[in-house]
């Protein structure tokens, strides 16, 4: 089985190189082949998304991803942004479906900013629709401003847009995601402003027909926001758009204690996937060798359980994960009085240490 490992930029190279360690680990041998993407990619060959590097993910069996971004090419033209690798990388892959559980592990009660009745026990899985909404919408641009009081002036816009059957297949993934767990769905949406997220919400509860076993709400993004960090336990699974999606799983992520922790499974209609933690390259801490490695090896483990079918290898990596916790082991972003300060490589030679 080939793993294409697509580590990226800043901190990417690092918690990658931990969770390959952890893979090698393990008792099967995987075929792992690298390649440069995002920044990386354009100083190797010119663009974030090399040939090459599209190539390598379309051949394998599955991706493991980093992060990418770099404000040194933050000036460079939209296309060739490292941004536009991982973008890039979902609508090739037709990768719709990005699972995000944010789960906290008890020994992280007081590493979360949150009080710990508020997170204890916390279990909830966010699934984002990943390839179309504001991110994708054509037409986008900066033109003349077309009337209006700044009529004449510069103008920048973006299109907001779903189709029916972009819907419908992420409603599908939510509901059955839902059955297999506490059969509760929240629909997260903004229709009472937005068009597109009025014909969202109409066809989430059409597609719910088909699943009368769960129970269905719908709550504005805005309020969301707020029950995350109010009440997140009162969620089971979380559906919605590209963009609530991302900013929600970022808030939900401190709900874990850091967003070292959130892995991410991002997945086509035949659970092929890319998995990546849902943090990006951390430019701030990059090559200081203290990023959390943890939600890059998390996010390994749902790469054997999703698309590899090794359930069991799964296991072990998040059993590690939960041995090298108890044992008091912290990257800083989750540290606290009373356990040890790891580095990136400690924590990773630690997970692989603590395989059974
Ligand atoms: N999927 C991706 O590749 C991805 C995701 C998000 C952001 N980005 C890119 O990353 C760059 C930086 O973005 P940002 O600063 O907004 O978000 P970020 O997620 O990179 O960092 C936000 C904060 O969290 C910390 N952090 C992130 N991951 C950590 C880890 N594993 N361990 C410890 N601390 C961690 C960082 O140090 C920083 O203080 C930008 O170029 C952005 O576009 C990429
Ligand atoms: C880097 C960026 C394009 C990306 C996104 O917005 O999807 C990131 O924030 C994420 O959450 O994976
Ligand atoms: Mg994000």
């Amino acid at each position: 089985m080939k793993i294409a490992i697509l580590p990226g930029d800043g901190i990417g190279p690092e918690i990658v190189a931990q969770a390959v360690k952890v893979l090698n680990a393990l008792d099967e041998k995987f075929e792992l082949e690298s390649a440069p993407v995002g920044g990386a990619g354009y100083a190797a060959h010119g663009h974030p998304l090399p040939e090459g590097t599209l190539a390598l993910a379309k051949a394998a069996d599955a991706v493991l991803f980093g992060a990418v971004g770099d404000y040194q090419y933050d000036n460079l033209e939209r296309a060739l942004r490292p941004e536009q690798a991982i973008l890039g990388l979902r609508k090739n892959l037709g990768l719709f479906a990005n699972l995000r559980p944010a789960i906290l592990y008890p020994e992280l009660a007081g590493a979360s900013t949150l009080k710990p009745e508020v997170v204890s026990g916390l279990d909830i899985l966010i699934i984002r629709e990943l390839t179309g909404d504001i991110y994708f919408g054509q037409p986008r641009g900066v033109r003349e401003c077309p009337d209006g009081p700044f009529k004449g002036q510069r103008e920048g816009f973006d299109t907001m847009r779903y189709a029916e059957g972009e819907i419908r297949r992420i409603a599908h993934v939510a509901f059955q995601a839902a059955q297999k767990r506490d059969k509760r769905l929240t629909s997260v949406d903004k229709a009472n402003v937005l068009e597109t997220f009025q014909f969202w919400k109409d066809i989430v509860i059409d597609v719910s027909k088909d699943y009368p076993d769960v129970a269905l709400e719908h709550m504005y993004v805005d309020n969301a926001a707020m029950q995350l960090v109010r009440a997140p336990k009162k969620f089971d699974v979380i559906v919605t758009g590209n963009m609530f999606g991302d900013i929600l799983s970022d808030a939900a992520a401190m709900l874990t204690g850091s967003i070292g922790m959130l892995p991410s499974a991002s997945l086509d209609a035949n659970n092929k996937g890319l998995y990546e933690p849902s943090h990006g390259s951390a430019p701030d801490i990059a090559g200081k060798g203290i990023a959390n490695p943890l939600a890059t090896i998390l996010s390994a483990a749902m790469m054997l359980r999703f698309s590899l079918g090794r359930a069991e290898q799964a296991d072990r990596i998040e059993n590690a994960v939960k041995s090298v916790l108890a044992q008091g082991l912290r990257t800083v972003d989750i540290h606290e009085e009373g356990t040890t300060k790891v580095g990136t490589e400690e924590m990773g030679n630690a997970v692989v240490k603590a395989l059974a």
